[in-house]
């Protein structure tokens, strides 16, 4: 018992959601390091911004230098890492925002506990299905390098697991489509989602 109470508001999400036309949600990416979370999802964040939906994109490396500075990538951690990032987003959601999330979230528990946080309604999983071998390749960043030499420990794909999520909403093969046709899918997914809600 932390002795806080929680306080209601009058102006709602739903209030909010009225006003700004769309109704809050997450678009969470989920893959290997490498595989085309933030690419993909810079794309998307640009064709809804520019036709007009009001969206906030939430990225590993951002958070992990602010909010999250201190959590490193063992399993507890990434498990933290992630819950937190979650309750953030969730606010925006409430905000009646399009939240974007494009973090590895390794495992089918970590992935669970986000979508418990956020409500199963208001959230999207895109699964960025790109096969380790290709994520090696590209080593955008140069970790797969390091991780291969011992330098880097726990690192997903190497030294860490990945599971690939059993149901997602939508899986995008990167090795057969190109940046552009990527973001088409989700942004696709996306208004099917906005029509289920009665929001075009
Ligand atoms: N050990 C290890 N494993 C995986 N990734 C590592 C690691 N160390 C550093 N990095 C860099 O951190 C980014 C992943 O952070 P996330 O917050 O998305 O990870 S997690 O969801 O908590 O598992 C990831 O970013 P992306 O490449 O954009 O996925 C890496 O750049
Ligand atoms: N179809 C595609 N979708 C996304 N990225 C792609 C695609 N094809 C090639 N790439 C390249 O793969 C790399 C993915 O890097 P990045 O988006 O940083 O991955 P992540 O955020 O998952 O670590 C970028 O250099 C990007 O240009």
């Amino acid at each position: 018992m932390n002795n806080t109470v929680f306080h209601n508001y009058h102006i709602t999400r739903k209030d909010r959601e009225k006003q700004l036309k769309q109704p809050g949600m997450v678009l969470w990416f989920t893959g290997l390091s490498g595989s085309g979370k933030s690419t993909i999802a810079n794309a998307v964040e640009q064709d809804l911004f520019h036709s007009g939906y009001k969206t906030y994109t939430l990225d590993g490396d951002n958070i992990r230098q602010g909010i999250n500075r201190g959590l490193g990538f063992t399993a507890e951690d990434r498990a933290e890492n992630l819950r937190r990032i979650a309750e953030v987003a969730k606010l925006f959601v409430d905000a009646g925002q399009i939240c974007i999330a494009a973090f590895v979230s390794p495992t089918k528990a970590d992935r669970k506990l986000v979508k418990d946080i956020i409500g199963e309604d208001d959230f999207i999983e895109i699964f960025v299905d790109t096969p380790l071998e290709i994520c090696e390749k590209r080593d955008v960043k140069g970790l797969y390098a390091k991780a291969r030499k011992g330098e880097i420990k726990n690192f997903t794909g190497i030294s860490a697991p990945y599971e690939n999520p059993e149901h997602p909403d939508l899986i995008i093969k990167t090795e057969h489509k190109n940046v552009g046709q990527s973001a088409k899918a989700v942004t696709e997914c996306i208004k099917s989602h906005l029509k289920s809600k009665n929001y075009e």
